[in-house]
């Protein structure tokens, strides 16, 4: 029998140390959520900076405190960008994370995606329906969106995790988090939330921020999928639908206090 899980930070205590750092987190994202990613690390504290081409993206990585790839929108140039800051930030020892958006859409897709698992990201945050195929299932999306629930994809996760030594996140309607040993649930947030885009890609940099921040990547990870549930759940409280949900949530991951965060928190072991 494994022991179960504890965290050695507490979520109050990771969002403390993170606004206080502040951390500068090189993010490559897709240009459908370039502009609500950097909202969103603002928001919650940390500083974000977009910065894709190749000539500059292996230096900055190496700048800065924690880098984030996402697939989403790709092209040569972004490819080759991608893998030149996922090399600096392995060079200079920071922590990176991946976003595998609909990998399994294309075959182009699926060989850069490849390429950047072979560079080792430290986390691999995806939708479900993106871990299962990497974990070596079958599912039958077909773009961004997720088409299965979180618990047909945790053991795919869990051995992802053992195959690539890294944490992986499984995000959905309750979030699972593995490092292959350790394992754990996160519930909350709100139905809203896969009806506004991009907020799984912002979330991706989320992370970035926390691992920046937290020696231990998969607390890292706990810690920032902690802060988006309470965060949507604060949001979804008042919206009236996915508008007036997305300027909220942005709100909310602001307002929240580390003593809020760590008496609303819903970890659960799994
Ligand atoms: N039904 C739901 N109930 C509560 N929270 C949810 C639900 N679905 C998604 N979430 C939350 O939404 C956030 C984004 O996760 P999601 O799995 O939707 O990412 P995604 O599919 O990669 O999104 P995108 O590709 O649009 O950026 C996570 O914090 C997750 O917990
Ligand atoms: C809608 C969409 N298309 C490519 S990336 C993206 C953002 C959500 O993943
Ligand atoms: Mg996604």
């Amino acid at each position: 029998m494994t022991e179960p899980t504890t965290l050695t930070t507490t979520p109050g205590a990771a969002l403390e140390a993170m606004r206080a750092a502040r951390p500068l987190i090189h993010c490559i994202t897709n240009f459908v959520a370039m502009n609500i990613a950097a909202n969103t690390l603002l928001a919650a504290g940390a500083s974000p900076a977009m910065i894709h081409t190749p000539e500059e993206a292996g230096e900055f990585a190496r700048i800065a405190a924690a880098l984030t790839v996402n697939i989403g929108t790709l092209s040569p140039l972004w490819v080759e960008g991608m893998k030149l800051a996922a090399e600096g930030a392995n060079a200079a020892g920071r922590p990176w994370v991946l976003d595998p958006v609909a990998h399994y859409a294309t075959a182009y897709r699926s060989r850069a995606n490849a390429e950047l698992l072979a560079l080792s990201p430290t986390v691999i945050r995806g939708n479900a329906s993106e871990i299962m195929v990497l974990g070596g299932e079958t599912s039958a999306t077909r773009g961004a969106d997720a088409a299965d629930p979180v618990a047909a994809a945790e053991n795919a996760a869990r051995s992802l995790a053992l195959k690539q030594t890294c944490t992986v996140a499984v995000t959905g309607e309750i979030d699972f988090v593995t490092d292959g040993t350790r394992a754990l649930r996160i519930h909350g947030g709100s139905a809203l939330m896969p009806q506004v885009t991009a907020l799984g890609c912002s979330l991706t940099c989320l992370v970035g921020a926390y691992a920046a921040v937290l020696p231990d990547a998969f607390e890292a990870t706990v810690a920032a999928l902690v802060h988006y549930a309470v965060a949507g759940e604060n949001a979804a409280a008042d919206a009236d639908g996915p508008g007036s949900f997305g300027w909220r949530f942005l709100d909310a991951l602001a307002a929240l206090t580390p003593a809020e965060l760590e008496a609303r928190a819903r970890v659960e072991a799994a």
